[in-house]
């Protein structure tokens, strides 16, 4: 009996978010382990089965780290972002644009979806500039950093209309043809508001945001943006977890219904997080009230 009510709940979800837009960013730590990048890519592809519309934007931090390693380089990071000079973005946009992205393209094609492979320069779909970081008040150029300045999202609709699952390297260019690396995750979020998509889902290595990050019976399984912003100001979220809040944010506030920190190292998180009731992840919502 209990089968059954959980199936019926997931079949009305199914039908809810029949032919809305779903945007996913697979981030690099989520994708370590072979077997269980198998299984999210095949849950990827479910999505598109029930009739919804996935959108793939994917990191690749510990790939490109790899490869730097590979090439006597050390990787260096200022405030979460990677420090990007001329021959490093050249091997970022090698192992983003070229293995990472093409690796989920295969596997999602594999899987019985149409899948097409393209990096934010194509059809200057992200239009970018040089992004300088804060340090005690002073301005610091990183190199071929950017932050997103327009998304054109014709490529993207193109591709869904015709039935195919757009996967997105997050690199950016400028109308001089320059290259940009940009943090994954605030792609995902600019691209999430661009497309006015349903649901930004944020897969990392973690079940989702904590109160207390050495307490894991602390996790928000839903929270309103504004609480977001204040445990941000206390310092509870920090790290690499700040870029996932902000693009959240900034997601909500351009339109998109909700947001998902899941863990993509859990079997089936976006499943069990889309369509059973308490989800298993963090879920942000623009106005979220305690009841
Ligand atoms: N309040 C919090 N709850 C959960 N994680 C947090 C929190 N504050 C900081 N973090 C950190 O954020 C990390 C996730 O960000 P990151 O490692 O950059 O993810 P990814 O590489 O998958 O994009 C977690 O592993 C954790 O160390
Ligand atoms: C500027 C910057 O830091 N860009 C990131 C882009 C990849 C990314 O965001 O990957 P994850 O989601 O796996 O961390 C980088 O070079 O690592």
């Amino acid at each position: 009996m209990e089968d059954v009510k959980i199936l019926s709940q997931a079949l009305s979800y199914i039908m809810e978010f029949h032919g809305k837009t779903v945007v996913i960013k697979y981030g690099g730590n989520a994708m370590k382990d072979e077997e269980t990048r198998e299984k999210v890519i095949r849950d990827i592809a479910l999505l598109k089965y029930v009739g919804m519309l996935p959108v793939v934007v994917h990191g690749g931090g510990p790939a490109i780290n790899e490869m730097l390693y590979k090439l006597d380089k050390k990787p260096e990071f200022k405030m979460g972002n990677r420090v990007t000079d001329r021959e490093t973005i050249d091997i970022v946009e090698m192992v983003l644009g070229g293995k990472v992205n093409k690796e989920i393209v295969s596997l999602l094609n594999k899987n019985g979806t149409r899948a097409v492979g393209i990096t934010g320069k194509d059809s200057n779909m992200i239009m970018a500039e040089k992004k300088y970081i804060n340090i005690d008040g002073e301005k610091i150029d990183i190199g071929y950093v950017g932050q997103v300045q327009k998304i054109d999202t014709e490529i993207i609709e193109n591709l869904l209309e015709a039935g195919i699952i757009p996967v997105i390297a997050p690199l950016g260019t400028d109308k001089d043809g320059n290259t940009y690396n940009i943090n994954a995750d605030y792609v995902a979020g600019e691209i999430a508001s661009a497309l006015k998509a349903a649901k930004l889902i944020l897969m990392t290595d973690i079940d989702g945001i904590y109160r207390d990050i050495n307490d894991k019976d602390t996790l928000i399984h839903e929270i309103g943006m504004e609480e977001v912003g204040k445990l941000t100001e206390d310092g509870i979220i920090c790290g690499g977890m700040i870029p996932k809040v902000e693009s959240s944010v900034s997601a909500l506030k351009n339109g998109v219904e909700k947001v998902h920190i899941l863990n993509g190292q859990k079997e089936h998180s976006i499943l069990m997080e889309l369509f059973t009731k308490d989800g298993i992840g963090t879920m942000i919502m623009a106005d979220y009230r305690e009841y």
